[in-house]
């Protein structure tokens, strides 16, 4: 389905003050709970990435989850999934971060990617980086190659997605909110 911004863009609501104050909330729950939509998100990175040479895609948790879980469906690759600090059994990397409101900790199981490997990593939405920063640190300290970093929504005017370019690493958004 042929990707329409504003259509994509009249499904995200934005939350003032929430779930802090002066904080701008991007709620995407409206894409998932509509077939058009979600088809359409999820069809634009099928088609950017149906000829690429990534080997993984890898994506977090727990927004990262959705639209990552189709395209590992529909390109047949493995999903690795980053999750939040205590999700995941067995042994486990982590790497503590700071995101638009608050911090966290990611984990990824040891092994579940290796030297070689071409990733694809992606979340719903940069704001910060911090969290992208965090999962690329993971994915790289086992040696994979994170090839480029995907979301729906980037908030240029937090900084993420500059950091990450300024690391060489591209990114490919659906949507963008700037100056609000
Ligand atoms: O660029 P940053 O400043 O790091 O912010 C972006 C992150 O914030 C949100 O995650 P959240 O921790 O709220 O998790 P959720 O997906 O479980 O709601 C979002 O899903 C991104 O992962
Ligand atoms: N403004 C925002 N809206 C939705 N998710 C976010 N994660 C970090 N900042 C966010």
């Amino acid at each position: 389905m042929l990707y329409d911004d504003f259509y994509v863009k009249s499904l995200i609501r934005s939350v003032e003050d929430w779930p802090k104050p002066g904080i701008n909330f991007r709620d995407i729950t409206p894409i998932f709970s509509d077939p058009k939509g979600m088809r359409m998100v999820a069809d634009a990175y099928v088609h950017r990435y149906i000829a690429s040479d990534i080997t993984h895609i890898a994506c977090i948790d727990a927004r990262g989850f959705l639209i990552a879980a189709v395209l590992a469906y529909e390109l047949q690759k493995p999903l690795i999934l980053i999750r939040k600090k205590g999700k995941l059994p067995g042994k486990t990397i982590s790497q503590a971060y700071d995101l638009e409101y608050g911090s966290a900790e990611l984990e990824i199981q040891e092994n579940s990617v290796k030297a070689g490997d071409n990733v694809l990593l992606f979340d719903d939405l940069i704001a910060t980086g911090g969290t992208l920063l965090a999962a690329i640190e993971l994915l790289t300290s086992q040696g994979a190659e994170v090839k480029e970093v995907a979301a729906i929504i980037d908030l240029p005017d937090l900084g993420g997605s500059q950091k990450l370019q300024d690391r060489n690493i591209p990114v490919f958004n659906l949507c963008a909110y700037e100056g609000d």
